[in-house]
């Protein structure tokens, strides 16, 4: 069911001289949902969120938020705001007034722009740190301070670029759940580019997988994960293989190979890497015609019956594993 305040990308292209980033896209964002925009360097990610934000002009297509193009609206009228990966605060001014700084360019008087960045302050947490200016801040919270300033303008969608880049990999994985149960407080629409997979997978309702310009596969994260359409989706999203049985390539997860050594059909490979990872072990086999596979075996699994390096074994798998994907 479509809501007055879904976002709709209707045929958008990109084009920087001859380069074409992003090429004729389509796409709804369901209003209040949370939407990552997944894809390798230089697939057009950023370039499609900053047309949606106004920070770049779109060359071809229609913005729609609800039933108004807003494609041509400076960014401060189109009911959405950014988040940059640098946070872009103003290291001379106290978070206060990096939060509030928007409404101060809109002439509202200071004892309302403040009261308002204090309700902001408090809802990403940072309201006793109000006074500090951005150095006297550590990365996370540099990062809601930014979230703060973003969210004051009251957006019905909130675009974030790499967000959790700058964040080392424990605090990142802290600030991703936040974010979603800002989102999901907040009842908006979250735009987020990642080109991490994990990320993606771990906060989106929807994944948007991009591959030169174009979106190559979108949908619920399981839904994308457990089905990819194509191989690229099923390389890129991680954690399968890609094999051609009679003339026609499937995606397997890899932790939906079955080791089973001695057993009849399936392939006979060659180990040529073991990896403890915790809770499984990654064997990197090598099939007919060296084609290479990935095997994720519970630790408990593995460690009844280890293998090593250099030794033969047969895998196979379950037929409704195989997922058929786009020639
Ligand atoms: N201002 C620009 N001028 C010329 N070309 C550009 C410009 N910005 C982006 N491009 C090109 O457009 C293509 C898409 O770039 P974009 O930044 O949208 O990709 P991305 O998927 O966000 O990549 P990354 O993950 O590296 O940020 C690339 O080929 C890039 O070199």
């Amino acid at each position: 069911m479509r809501s007055k305040l879904d976002l709709e990308l209707v045929s958008v292209t990109k084009r920087y001289g001859t380069t074409v980033a992003v090429n004729a896209i389509n796409h709804l964002f369901h209003h209040g949902s949370y939407v990552c925009l997944l894809g390798p360097s230089g697939c057009g990610k950023s370039s499609t969120l900053r047309m949606i934000a106004g920070h770049e002009s779109v060359s071809e297509g229609a913005i729609l938020l609800g039933n108004t193009d807003i494609s041509q609206m400076p960014p401060a009228r189109r009911g959405t705001a950014m988040m940059f990966q640098s946070y872009a605060l103003f290291p001379h001014m106290t978070v206060l007034d990096n939060v509030a700084f928007s409404q101060k360019m809109k002439g509202i008087d200071k004892a309302t722009r403040h009261k308002k960045a204090r309700e902001l302050l408090e809802l990403v947490g940072l309201d006793t740190l109000a006074d500090r200016v951005p150095a006297q801040l550590s990365g996370g919270q540099q990062q809601r301070a930014a979230l703060a300033r973003a969210l004051i303008t009251g957006p019905e969608v909130l675009l974030l670029d790499e967000p959790l880049s700058a964040l080392d990999p424990f605090l990142r994985i802290r600030m991703r759940s936040e974010l979603k149960k800002l989102q999901q407080e907040l009842g908006i629409t979250f735009v987020h580019v990642t080109h991490g997979q994990d990320e993606a997978l771990a906060l989106a309702d929807e994944v948007v997988v991009m591959n030169n310009a174009v979106i190559e596969q979108a949908g619920p994260a399981r839904e994308v994960f457990n089905a990819p359409k194509t191989e690229f989706v099923a390389r890129f999203i991680g954690g399968h293989n890609v094999i051609a049985l009679n003339g026609k390539r499937f995606a397997l997860r890899s932790d939906r190979v079955q080791i089973a050594p001695g057993a009849d059909g399936g392939l006979e490979t060659a180990v040529a890497s073991v990896e403890y990872l915790g809770t499984h072990v990654s064997l990197g086999l090598v099939g007919p015609g060296d084609t290479a596979i990935n095997a994720m075996v519970p630790e408990e699994e593995f460690f009844a019956k280890p293998l090593e390096q250099g030794s033969q074994v047969r895998i196979n798998w379950h037929e409704r594993d195989l997922h058929p994907l786009a020639q």
